[in-house]
C-alpha cells in the first residue's frame, strides 16, 4: 500500500453516489471528516434517491472507477480503504484488481447488495465476483440481515441464525473477520452485529434506537471502520468505536423527507432528535 508523505490519516472511499445525501459516498466522507480522517473518493455509480428510495441508477464506466482509484492511490495515498455500491461485475472486478495491485490491505468491504427500502442495488451476477475476487482480499466485510442470507445461504431470524451466518460466511469466503449486523432484525436484535474473526465469537450489543431515520447506517459504520484503520486502531477496537459512533450518530438522526432520514454524522453540532 502506497503511505501518504504527510501525518494526515487519509481513507478511501469507493462506492455509489447518494443524490439524497443519506447513504453512500456522501455519508462516508461525512464520516471520515468526523474522525479527523482526510476522505477520498472513486464514484462508481450515480443513484437518483431519497429518503423513499432509489428511482433511477446509472454506472460509471470500469475505466472511470480505476482512474479515480489510481489518481488517488498513486499521488495521496490510503492508509484504509472501503467499498459501498459497486453495482455490477465489471466494476468489482476493476476494484478487486486495483486492491490486489496496489496491496490495499486495510480493506472493510460493505457487500451492498440490498437496501433498506427493498431496493436491489447490485445485478444478480455480480454477487459471485464480489465473492470471490474482492471479499477475500477484505480484512472485514460487514453484511447486512439480506446480505448475510445470500452469502451464507442460511435464513436469519434469529441471534443463533446471525452467528452460524457469521461462521458460515467466516469459513466459505475467507477474510479475516465477519460483522454481521442487526439492522434488518427484528426487536432488540437490530442494534446486535456479531463478529467472527476465525476464533472470536462476540456479540456486540448496544442501546436501540426507536426512529426510522436509519438511510446510511451500514455506509456509516463501514466507513467508521475504515477511518478507524486509517488512524492506526486495530481491527476489534475499530470495529467497537465504529458501532459506538454509529449507535450515537442514530440518536441524532435527522428527519428529512417523507421516509427514512439519515443519522446525524456531525451530533455535537446537531439537537438530539431520540432521547
Ligand atoms: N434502530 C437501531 N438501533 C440501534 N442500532 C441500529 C438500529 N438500526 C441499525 N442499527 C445498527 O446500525 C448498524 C448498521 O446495520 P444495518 O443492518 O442497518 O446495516 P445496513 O442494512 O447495511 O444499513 P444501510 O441502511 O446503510 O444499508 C449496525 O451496527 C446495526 O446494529
Ligand atoms: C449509493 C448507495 N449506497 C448504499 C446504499 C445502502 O444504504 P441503505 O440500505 O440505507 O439504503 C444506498 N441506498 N445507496
Amino acid at each position: 500500500m502506497t503511505t501518504s508523505k504527510t501525518l494526515t490519516p487519509v481513507a478511501l472511499t469507493i462506492a455509489g453516489s447518494d443524490s439524497g445525501g443519506g447513504a453512500g459516498i456522501q455519508s462516508d466522507l461525512r464520516t471520515f471528516a468526523f474522525h479527523c480522517v482526510h476522505g477520498t473518493s472513486a464514484i462508481t455509480c450515480i443513484t437518483a434517491q431519497n429518503t423513499l428510495g432509489v428511482s433511477r441508477v446509472d454506472a460509471m464506466p470500469s475505466e472511470a472507477v480505476v482512474a479515480q482509484i489510481q489518481a488517488v492511490v498513486e499521488d495521496i495515498g490510503v492508509q484504509a480503504a472501503k467499498t459501498g455500491m459497486l453495482l455490477n461485475q465489471e466494476i468489482i472486478s476493476a476494484v478487486a484488481q486495483q486492491v490486489t495491485a496496489y496491496k490495499i490491505n486495510n480493506l472493510v468491504v460493505d457487500p451492498v447488495m440490498v437496501s433498506r427500502t427493498g431496493a436491489q442495488l447490485i445485478d444478480d451476477d455480480a454477487v459471485q465476483t464480489l465473492s470471490h475476487e474482492l471479499i477475500p482480499q477484505a480484512i472485514i466485510i460487514t453484511p447486512n440481515r439480506y446480505e448475510s442470507q445470500i452469502l451464507s445461504g442460511l435464513q436469519i431470524d434469529s441471534l443463533e441464525d446471525m452467528q452460524a451466518a457469521a461462521q458460515i460466511i467466516h469459513q466459505k469466503l475467507g477474510n479475516k473477520a465477519v460483522l454481521v449486523k442487526g439492522g434488518g432484525m427484528s426487536g432488540n436484535l437490530r442494534g446486535v452485529d456479531i463478529w467472527f474473526d476465525g476464533e472470536k465469537l462476540e456479540t456486540l450489543t448496544t442501546q436501540l434506537v426507536e426512529t426510522k431515520n436509519t438511510h446510511g447506517t451500514g455506509c456509516t459504520l463501514s466507513a467508521a471502520i475504515a477511518a478507524n484503520l486509517a488512524l492506526g486502531k486495530d481491527l476489534w477496537t475499530a470495529v467497537q468505536q465504529a458501532k459506538q459512533y454509529v449507535t450515537t450518530a442514530l440518536t441524532y438522526s435527522l428527519d428529512i423527507g417523507t421516509g427514512q432520514g439519515p443519522v446525524g454524522h456531525f451530533f455535537p453540532l446537531l439537537q438530539k432528535s431520540h432521547v
